[in-house]
């Protein structure tokens, strides 16, 4: 029954034909809903059209079914036509969704299931709604849905079409299916279905498809596509997905009714109503109170993991902090140790200071022992030089010469080089040489090329001779001086070189050359090592070296002493034999020493063999080569270690030979020596090999005999 004594109440909502309020009639005691549509003209063409939309609510008047919003026909106004309607208080579903969110895809089942009701029941009157969308689509309080907005929407439009109404309908096409958006396109009920697919995504999305196109491109992609896009939640089931298809069928005729959409399982599982299924209910309050206890106890072991991992930052961070501590300690520790480490250094720099005043004072003790003062010898120099005669004297082999204490020639420098310090010391002496400051005169052994050579001697086999010689020159060191040195030369009263620090260990360096290498397969190897192992090997080879005898005076200072071989540049590998050193033949006179070692390193053992066997080889060549030209070019060369430092070949001419008693031979020369050469192989190229001694008070050199 039409309200007849109705007062407006508050505006519930707009929509695109008015505004719509709520009412109470007096007269029934009842509230309404009123929509009301303004006219805009009173066009004859406008009555006509009102006269059909009043014609069309009276027959809705008789449409009655829960799923639909009951109308109660309607009363004209002078510019308006008011529609009463049965009121729903729950809103539209449109705004729930804005409100609380999508559906999920169980109540979204209910609610199609619904429309799907009021639709079938619609159709079966032979009535299209054409507007099926959330926003017509009223939710009562139990949570049950009813459809809005039915029936009128065809004289609404044409209403509109006729410029009749106030507010215009803006067309929204996004639930509307592709017959009724094209041109001319005839539609039916079917119409209403692919809208029910438009309402189902728009539940389970918050959107129907092609919402992110505007109006117009939709209109064209809505009725140029195959099937619309949309993006269901994850999880949504193969019923759904399938319901969607049929309703999406780009072909009316393709769609299957709305009452035969009622078996689909998408919603045949449903129950009708939400209310009168308390079991359907309780099951589902029961389903989503299973659902937020695993929540529950998930966020539980969640919490209970980020407990756990703040609990082991805080201990890791405690940790680090007690770290940090401990640092600090220690820096201030090391901070208090540094300060007095650095005192201490100041004290030492100082107790240094007053140990190198006393070595130099002691140095110049052994230099006035052991080396004429330069004074003395640059003064003296010239005198001596020129009677050769004075230079043959007991000592330096002339045995006709008898020597006296006072005899300035044989108070030669024995070119030992003797450190206080020890090793550590023989870089400064290189440095500090006051014989050969620079040492421009020696050549370092790697570096020895033909072009080191005079002119006249550029040949290959004598740089072979060379290198094969300075192969077996080795280094000897020693750090005790015996206390059998005698106090004079023989039948001499010439002091003996180092007389004065017999019995007194510092270290004294020299050179020698390896003169013989023999095999032995006869007995265990008497070396250190095979002596003391009950494996010893059976195989070894006895070393004999050539140097002089004021370097290795006997075996006291043999077992002192120790032999570097192969020691050509300064980072050489350390090969070292001290092994049964022992002074094998001693000549005083000539200053010649034969030292013997022995070694069971095969490998060393078998080199050796080999490099003395090409040195043997390539003399006797040069000798044959040279000796008619020997007192022609003088031609010399020594491989020694200057100051203890690695292997250098200094090159000259000697300056004179003498012929002495014994036949034997004594040069002269100014081919460069220096402390550390004492022992050294001098290398008369067309006469043989012989040691190296010492300097003269002249400052020329000389060797043995
Ligand atoms: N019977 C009713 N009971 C309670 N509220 C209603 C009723 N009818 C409509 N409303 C409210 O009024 C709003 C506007 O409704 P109306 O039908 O005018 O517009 P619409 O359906 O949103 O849009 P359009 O008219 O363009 O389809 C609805 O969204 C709803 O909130």
């Amino acid at each position: 029954m039409t309200p007849t004594k109705w007062k407006r109440g508050r505006m519930i909502g707009s929509g695109g034909f008015g505004k719509v309020y709520k009412c109470f009639d007096a007269n029934s005691n009842r509230v309404f809903a009123v929509k009301y549509v303004e006219f805009e003209v009173q066009s004859h063409l406008v009555q006509a059209e009102f006269q059909a939309l009043s014609n069309e609510i009276k027959i809705l008047e008789g449409v009655k079914h829960e799923r639909i919003v009951q109308c109660y026909g309607c009363r004209s106004t002078p510019d308006a036509l008011a529609i009463f309607l049965e009121y729903i208080p729950g809103g539209s579903l449109f705004d729930h969704i804005r409100e609380f969110g999508a559906c999920s895809e169980h109540i979204t089942q209910h609610y199609t299931l619904q429309i799907l009701q009021g639709l079938t029941y619609l159709h079966g009157n032979k009535i299209v709604h054409r507007d099926i969308k959330a926003a017509n689509i009223l939710r009562v309080d139990n949570g049950n849905i009813k459809l809005a907005d039915f029936g009128l929407s065809k004289q609404l439009d044409d209403i509109s079409a006729a410029k009749g109404l106030k507010t215009k309908q803006v067309g929204t096409p996004y639930w509307m299916a592709p017959e009724l958006l094209k041109q001319k396109g005839e539609y039916g009920q079917n119409v209403d279905l692919w809208s029910v697919g438009c309402t189902v995504v728009e539940m389970l999305t918050k959107e129907p498809p092609f919402i992110k196109y505007p109006p117009i491109m939709a209109v064209h992609r809505i009725i140029n596509c195959d099937h619309p896009r949309y993006m269901l939640p994850a999880g949504s089931s193969t019923h759904l997905q399938d319901f969607l298809k049929i309703t999406f069928k780009v072909y009316s005729v393709d769609r299957t009714s709305a009452a035969e959409l009622l078996k689909h399982p998408f919603v045949a599982e449903c129950h009708s109503n939400y209310e009168t299924n308390p079991k359907q209910e309780i099951d589902h309050w029961k389903k989503e109170k299973d659902e937020l206890l695993k929540a529950l106890h998930n966020q539980k072991d969640q919490t209970s993991r980020l407990q756990y991992k703040i609990d082991q930052l805080m201990k890791k961070n405690k940790d680090l902090e007690d770290t940090i501590e401990q640092i600090r300690k220690e820096k201030a520790e090391l901070s208090n140790c540094l300060h007095m480490e650095q005192n201490e250094n100041c004290r030492l720099k100082e107790k240094l200071a007053v140990y190198e005043k006393k070595c130099t004072s002691n140095e110049e003790k052994i230099e006035k022992e052991t080396i004429i003062p330069q004074k003395r010898k640059r003064t003296l120099s010239p005198q001596l030089l020129a009677t050769t005669k004075d230079f043959l004297c007991k000592v330096t082999g002339a045995l006709e010469t008898p020597c006296s204490s006072t005899c300035p020639h044989v108070i030669g420098q024995h070119e030992n080089q003797i450190s206080q310090s020890g090793e550590g010391d023989l870089h400064r002496y290189m440095k500090t040489c006051t014989k050969n400051p620079g040492h421009a005169g020696f050549i370092p052994v790697v570096k020895f090329s033909l072009d080191d050579l005079p002119a006249t001697h550029r040949e290959e086999n004598l740089l072979k001779f060379i290198k094969a010689a300075a192969d077996l020159t080795v280094r000897i060191n020693v750090t005790m001086t015996s206390q059998h040195r005698p106090e004079y030369w023989p039948t001499s009263n010439v002091p003996y070189f180092l007389y004065n620090l017999r019995e007194s260990q510092h270290l004294r360096t020299g050179s020698g050359i390896i003169h013989g290498v023999e095999k032995n397969t006869q007995g265990p190897c008497p070396c250190c090592k095979c002596k003391h192992s009950s494996q010893a090997s059976n195989v070894w080879w006895k070393l004999n070296v050539v140097t002089a005898a004021t370097l290795v005076f006997d075996d006291i200072e043999a077992s002192n002493a120790t032999l570097r071989l192969f020691y050509d540049r300064e980072y050489s590998p350390l090969l070292i034999l001290k092994d049964n050193l022992s002074v094998e033949k001693k000549d005083i006179m000539s200053d010649r020493s034969l030292l013997r070692c022995v070694t069971c390193d095969k490998k060393l053992g078998e080199k050796l063999e080999k490099m003395l066997a090409s040195y043997l080889c390539i003399k006797k060549k040069v000798l044959d080569r040279y000796s008619e030209y020997r007192n022609v070019h003088k031609l010399m060369f020594i491989v020694s270690h200057p100051h203890g430092c690695s292997k250098h070949v200094s090159i000259g001419q000697w300056l004179n030979v003498y012929t002495l008693a014994n036949g034997k031979y004594k040069f002269t020369y100014h081919t460069g020596t220096c402390p550390g050469s004492s022992g050294a192989s001098v290398h008369y190229i067309g006469f043989g090999t012989y040691v190296h001694c010492g300097s003269l008070t002249s400052g020329l050199n000389y060797s043995s005999s």
